[in-house]
């Protein structure tokens, strides 16, 4: 195993070993509490540009699910196609692997799709340097060879352009009850799953493809990576549909940025961000907490928000957005994550609301 170092922009270098694909590699550096999930982490679209640190200690030990595909196209347990993550930063890397499900380990999946992963990192001291100093650009080198990776941007970029579908894809088609336009910021199959399992046909469609001439009984905005601020196109064709003040509509993570944005409140950065499978968020109104599963960077200000709106969730850790409903008109969402995949599937139940709706 190559020695790597990791090195933050403020200077601060974390030393380990390499365990999957030898390159460089450069990005925003984020950590994620929860405690499973490897695979629908690493595949989740919302990570792309970003070094995805673990905090729990032992990483591996279950190895990977295979690549099959369902009938419908979508991956069986994957939550998109491919690796979305820049590469993964752990504290223990286990090799060894036992899983009824696994058929290859994490080390040669990362080899196979050429993302880097380290391991021997102090996953605990490096969390701590993001908590006080907020969410950092880094670098990942190896010791032997010189540092010639050049620096990465993240804010800024749009990287839902560069993980949307090109093209429409139909599923279900001719067989759902009710049409869904499902515009693509970076989707995670979970949450296509779980609108056909409630039978819909489901319309998926490019981030930025004004979607309003179609037939169809509701919009479902999707999740995805990057700055919400850099996907303007998206909110001009949202607030098009919004003149249907009958449509309805529904959205997840990047999804309720963008639909905040659409009905004119304003999205700023956290910190560091909210990524695990425990964060609590109360449902306004009542005293009803749910623990849901998260991987946001950037949140709507609850201050912005119009006169129609009022928040839907509030995270009960730092009192931020966690989705927007609209006083009188069928629009809600949600900052986390309903269809979990990973996480705990508490808040799935707003797919069946969002269904009810159409
Ligand atoms: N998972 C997501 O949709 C993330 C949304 C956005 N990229 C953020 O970091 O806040």
């Amino acid at each position: 195993m190559r020695n790597v170092t990791l090195i933050l922009d403020d200077g601060s270098r974390f030393h380990g070993k390499s365990f999957g694909y030898e390159k460089p590699v450069a990005g925003e550096v984020v950590f994620n509490t929860a405690m499973t999930g490897y695979p629908e982490s690493l595949t989740d679209p919302s990570y792309a540009g970003q070094l995805m640190t673990l905090t729990y200690p032992l990483v591996g030990n279950y190895g990977v699910p295979p690549f099959t595909f369902e009938a419908n196209g979508l991956p069986t347990f994957m939550e998109s196609e491919k690796i979305h993550a820049e590469a993964i930063i752990v504290s223990d890397y286990s090799e060894k692997y036992s899983h009824w499900n696994a058929v290859e380990s994490l080390a040669d999946w990362l080899k196979r799709e050429q993302i880097p992963g380290i391991t021997g990192i102090d996953t605990r001291e490096l969390t701590k340097v993001l908590r006080e100093h907020g969410v950092m650009m880094g670098k990942i080198v190896f010791d032997d060879e010189p540092n010639n990776i050049p620096e990465a941007t993240y804010a800024g970029v749009n990287y839902v352009d560069k993980v949307s579908c090109k093209e429409i894809i139909r599923y279900n088609e001719g067989e759902g009850k009710k049409k869904v336009v499902l515009v693509d910021c970076g989707v995670k199959s979970n949450i296509i799953r779980c609108l056909l399992k409630r039978d819909v046909e489901v319309i998926r469609v490019p981030w930025d493809y004004d979607f309003n001439s179609l037939q169809f009984d509701g919009l479902f905005i999707s999740n995805g990576p990057g700055d919400p601020d850099t996907c303007d196109a998206a909110v001009q064709n949202i607030r098009k549909a919004m003149q249907n003040e009958k449509l309805p509509i529904f959205g997840i993570c990047m999804g309720n940025q963008l639909l905040s944005k659409a009905g004119g409140a304003k999205i700023y950065k956290l910190k560091y961000g909210h990524r695990s499978h425990n964060q609590p968020v109360r449902l306004v109104g009542t005293d009803k907490c749910f623990i849901t599963s998260q991987n946001h960077g950037y949140a709507v200000d609850n201050n912005t928000l119009g006169a129609d709106w009022e928040p839907l969730f509030i995270n009960m850790n730092d009192g931020s957005n966690e989705g927007i409903r609209h006083k009188k008109n069928p629009w809600f969402s949600a900052q986390f994550h309903p269809e979990a995949a990973s996480g705990p599937t508490d808040t799935e139940f707003l797919f069946d609301e969002f269904v009810k709706l159409l």
